[in-house]
């Protein structure tokens, strides 16, 4: 029979349908709580390399919006991967697959509990890809999380990702937030 994972997901899908609010263009696609649903469904849908540039998916922890308002967010941040556009079709979905791995598969340890989600975007200029943490100020779990990331992701050590607060990256002025954290 199926095997069960240590916590349900909903998967998100955002397009940027621009006569639509920002939340409206939120959608949820499904939910899972069993590895062979989350293999069904990932390959049933369009490979994140492939979609259209303006769109995300988001891979949350069931009753946690994709979203800085939801309280599970309100002190959290996320790590950003940023992606040149060059390493769309290379790296971007490896990146999202092992992400998600990761994320259902509680790979970061003690702190797998302070994850609240990941997110891929497919952006003009450059791709993103973020996973979202439950605590800002939590250094010792924020920086595991990095790591783990970094090492999963085989990320070089001289490449650079920054933690942002989502109240730093909200209320940003210029075109990045200030980093809490980088590794
Ligand atoms: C409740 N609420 C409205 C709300 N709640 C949110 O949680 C939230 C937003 N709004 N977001 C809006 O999307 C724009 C692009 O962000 P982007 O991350 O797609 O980045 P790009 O500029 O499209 O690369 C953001 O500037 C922000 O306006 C983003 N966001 C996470």
């Amino acid at each position: 029979d199926k095997h069960p994972l240590h916590n349900r997901w909903t998967l998100w899908f955002f397009k940027n349908d621009r006569h639509k609010t920002w939340n409206e263009n939120q959608k949820q696609v499904t939910s899972f709580g069993f590895v062979e649903d989350f293999w069904a469904l990932f390959n049933h849908i369009q490979p994140a390399s492939k979609l259209p540039v303006g769109c995300d998916y988001s891979l949350f922890k069931e009753g946690i919006n994709p979203m800085w308002e939801d309280p599970n967010n309100l002190k959290g941040g996320r790590w950003l991967i940023t992606l040149d556009k060059t390493k769309r079709n290379l790296s971007m979905d490896s990146f999202w697959i092992e992400t998600l791995l990761l994320l259902i598969g509680e790979g970061f340890d003690d702190d797998s509990d302070e994850v609240c989600g990941a997110i891929v975007q497919i952006r003009a200029k450059q791709d993103k890809l973020s996973v979202w943490t439950r605590t800002a100020v939590n250094k010792d779990a924020c920086t595991n999380i990095g790591h783990r990331l970094k090492e999963a992701l085989q990320i070089p050590e001289n490449i650079q990702i920054a933690y942002q607060t989502h109240v730093d990256q909200e209320q940003k002025s210029s075109s990045m937030a200030k980093s809490t954290y980088v590794l």
